[in-house]
């Protein structure tokens, strides 16, 4: 039958083991095991199921959540499952839901910004879940700018509090998840104010809910901002609104890490740079780039089997139609997509690392990488998230019709999945931040500071503002050497011309706004870079299996030589590269997309993903496609009945007007 025969055959064909590349994929056989056993638990479990999800009304599919997120707790407690396997757990329930900003950043921020009072008090009731929190930062007026927010914390030395209070209409919190319907406290960001005096940003725990009935505490309007993208998809998350009315909280309730206020009212900051504020973002940013590999990989796997098993044109002998996997223009629009998936997971392995070590380094109070930290998270998560949100829809495209049918899962991922270019820092805003961070690095060259970590190749400005590109023949391209001379020196000769252009303004703030959309570009390059150089990087550890290794070079190769075909202005423009050269890429590219086309099911099998997590019909492991796709079909409530609800309202007068008609 087609579809089983087809992906069955498919799979014969690999070139690699594919046991081992699961192995590459999860980062470790531990971690393989874990998400393996997790994930087929939750897949096995009644209450996950999600296959109802995008027919529920708002408030069924909230309660749904609830149900699931409670569910989850129970197994979490009953199973005693470790941290690691908690996470994977919630990860494969796959529903945005408040938990994610309790474990994912209400924890985190008292972890990273509280005194270590602080962190004892409230981090056994939150690793509990005797309060349930979430982060309270973006308000209706403000939420890039978080310098601009409005709400106050003014501390009263008669009652040794802070007042927390909405003063305007636009200093009302809005959009934090889980604060809606469900937490019972926040981190809330505002002004710290002692004596008149304005000192800017500063967390503070606040509680919301009573612990007892849930109302709202005295001075608190809450509730949830509505409907948002999609049918089921974020709407499974009540993102909240939240207004303060001269709310107390005691003075010891204020993140005191940065910086503490004295039962005198006095402002004493601590030794650590106050952009530790900021910390959750670093952390939950880089969490995000290790994320779009998972979601980019699922659509990937889906568009990928489908392809396979979908038939279109080109009779051969046999009397079937060609598999669309082998048409090379669906190769072109896959493939890539196939790479930046690995790309992205390895980034992402890689950040987790970056970020790991600065935290450590953090604790010994050396703060020298944090801007880089701060620069490679914001903009390798602008980066990766971009690229996924659009890589889901053309994945959506590759299946053609069927893609577009809930039951695809291909809708209710890209709906589930765009918001994640504007949370956690809008993706142009984080470029800009990374453009800044390379304009500074470029004004101190030659100034005795070496550049370190991903900027390191900045050091080498003369050769990489010089060298021409080696390439003669195709082949040429696949040299690890000459694809990062290419990319550094694309990076390095942008970034110069950036800086250089901004020299020319008296006023550099003006310079900024003025060259920002080059400088995105810029620091577009630099972010890409890092994403090749990191899978080179990973190409030089030991690699076991049959065949793995060969196919993550071809996949390299992929990625690098796509964004050099995407970008080809920036490499020709710059003179990195010649247009015959331009030319040799392209062809290289072609035939390395027929090197991994026999290993494409079995690569994106390597993601070891269950039917369930991807709720896929086209995506199936089995390939059996159109019986479940028509099967679906008639589980939708519209066909509970033959005749539709509203015939005799609306279709039948309509009928019987058009008979009257063509009787006159
Ligand atoms: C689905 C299941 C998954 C589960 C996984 C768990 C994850 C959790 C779930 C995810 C769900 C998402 C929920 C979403 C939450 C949110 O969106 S929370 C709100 C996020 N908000 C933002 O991101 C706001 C973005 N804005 C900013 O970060 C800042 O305003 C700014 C743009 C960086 C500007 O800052 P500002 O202080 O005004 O000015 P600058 O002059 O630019 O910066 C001053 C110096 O500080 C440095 N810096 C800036 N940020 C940081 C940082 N984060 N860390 C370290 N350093 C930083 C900057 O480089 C400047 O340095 P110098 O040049 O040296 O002075
Ligand atoms: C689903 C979702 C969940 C969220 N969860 C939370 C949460 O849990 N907690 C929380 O505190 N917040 C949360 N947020 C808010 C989120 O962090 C902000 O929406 C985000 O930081 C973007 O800010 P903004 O909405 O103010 O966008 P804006 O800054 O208003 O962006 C609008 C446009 O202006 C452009 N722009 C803005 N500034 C500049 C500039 N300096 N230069 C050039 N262009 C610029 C942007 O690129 C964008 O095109 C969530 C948002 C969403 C969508």
């Amino acid at each position: 039958m087609a579809g089983f025969d087809d992906l069955a055959s498919e799979r014969s064909k690999a070139q690699f083991d594919v046991e081992e590349m699961k192995v590459i994929w999860a980062g470790s056989r531990h971690t393989l095991e874990v998400s393996d056993r997790i994930s087929r638990l939750v897949a096995n479990d009644p209450v996950f199921r999600k296959d109802t999800r995008t027919m529920l009304s708002r408030k069924d599919l909230f309660k749904n959540t609830l149900r699931k997120a409670a569910h989850a707790w129970k197994r979490i407690i009953e199973l005693r499952l470790s941290e690691e396997e908690a996470a994977e757990l919630r990860f494969y329930v796959d529903e945005p839901a408040f938990m994610d900003l309790h474990w994912g950043m209400f924890i985190p921020t008292i972890k990273g910004q509280g005194t270590e009072e602080q962190q004892q008090k409230w981090l056994p009731l939150a690793y509990k879940m005797k309060i349930i929190g979430c982060y309270a930062q973006t308000e209706l007026g403000h939420g890039s700018n978080v310098q601009g927010l409005e709400t106050t914390a003014t501390f009263d030395p008669q009652t040794d509090e802070f007042i927390i209070h909405s003063p305007t209409l636009t200093s009302s919190k809005w959009w934090p998840g889980g604060l809606g319907k469900v937490s019972t406290h926040a981190v809330v960001y505002g002004r710290l104010i002692i004596d008149s005096k304005d000192y800017g940003v500063n967390g503070f725990i606040v509680q919301l809910r009573s612990l007892d009935d849930h109302l709202p505490l005295p001075g608190i309007t809450i509730g949830d901002i509505g409907m948002k993208f999609g049918s089921g998809a974020y709407n499974t998350m009540d993102n909240g609104v939240l207004r303060f009315d001269h709310v107390r909280i005691p003075r010891d309730q204020m993140l005191m890490r940065v910086s503490q206020v004295t039962r005198e009212g006095k402002l004493v900051q601590s030794n650590v740079p106050w952009q530790l504020v900021y910390g959750t973002m670093v952390y939950v940013r880089q969490k995000i780039v290790s994320d779009a590999s998972c979601a980019l990989s699922r659509a990937v796997c889906i568009a990928t089997r489908y392809s396979a098993v979908r038939r279109q044109f080109g009779l051969q002998s046999n009397g079937i139609e060609t598999q669309v996997i082998d048409y090379k223009t669906q190769q072109s629009r896959l493939f890539p997509l196939l790479a930046s998936a690995y790309a992205f997971r390895f980034v992402g392995e890689w950040l987790k690392w970056l970020y790991m070590d600065v935290n450590q380094r953090l604790q010994a109070s050396d703060f020298s990488t944090l801007p880089e930290a701060h620069a490679c998270t914001a903009g390798l998560k602008s980066l990766t998230t971009s690229a996924t949100a659009d890589g889901i829809e053309e994945c959506r495209k590759l299946c053609g019709g069927h893609g577009y049918l809930c039951s695809s899962g291909l809708p209710e991922l890209f709906a589930v999945y765009i918001p994640a270019c504007t949370y956690e820092g809008d993706n142009i805003v984080l470029l800009l931040q990374v453009a800044r961070f390379l304009i500074k690095t470029v004004s101190q060259l030659g100034s005795g500071k070496e550049p370190v970590g991903t900027t390191v190749y900045m050091g080498r400005v003369e050769q990489l503002m010089q060298c021409h590109c080696a390439v003669q023949k195709a082949e040429d391209w696949l040299k690890p050497s000459v694809i990062l001379e290419a990319f550094e020196a694309r990076s390095m000769r942008m970034s110069v011309a950036s800086a250089q252009n901004l020299a020319k303004f008296d006023n550099q703030e003006e310079g900024f706004l003025e060259l920002s959309a080059d400088l995105v570009q810029a620091a577009v390059a630099h972010c890409q870079l890092i994403v090749v150089s990191k899978f080179i990087e990973k190409l030089q550890q030991d690699i076991p299996g049959k065949g793995v290794k060969g196919q993550l070079e071809a996949l390299c190769n992929i990625y690098a030589l796509f964004i050099l075909h995407k970008h080809l202005g920036d490499f020709l423009s710059t003179g990195c590269i010649t247009p015959k050269q331009a030319s040799l890429a392209n062809a290289q590219l072609r035939s390395l997309y027929s090197q991994v086309r026999p290993n494409a099911i079995a690569l994106v099998d390597a993601f070891n993903y269950t039917d369930h997590y991807l709720s896929s019909v086209l995506g199936r492991y089995d390939g059996n496609v159109y019986p479940k796709l028509y099967e679906e079909a008639w589980k939708d409530p519209l066909n509970d009945s033959v005749v539709p609800d509203g015939y005799q309202e609306y279709i039948q007068p309509i009928l019987k007007q058009q008979l009257r008609n063509a009787r006159l």
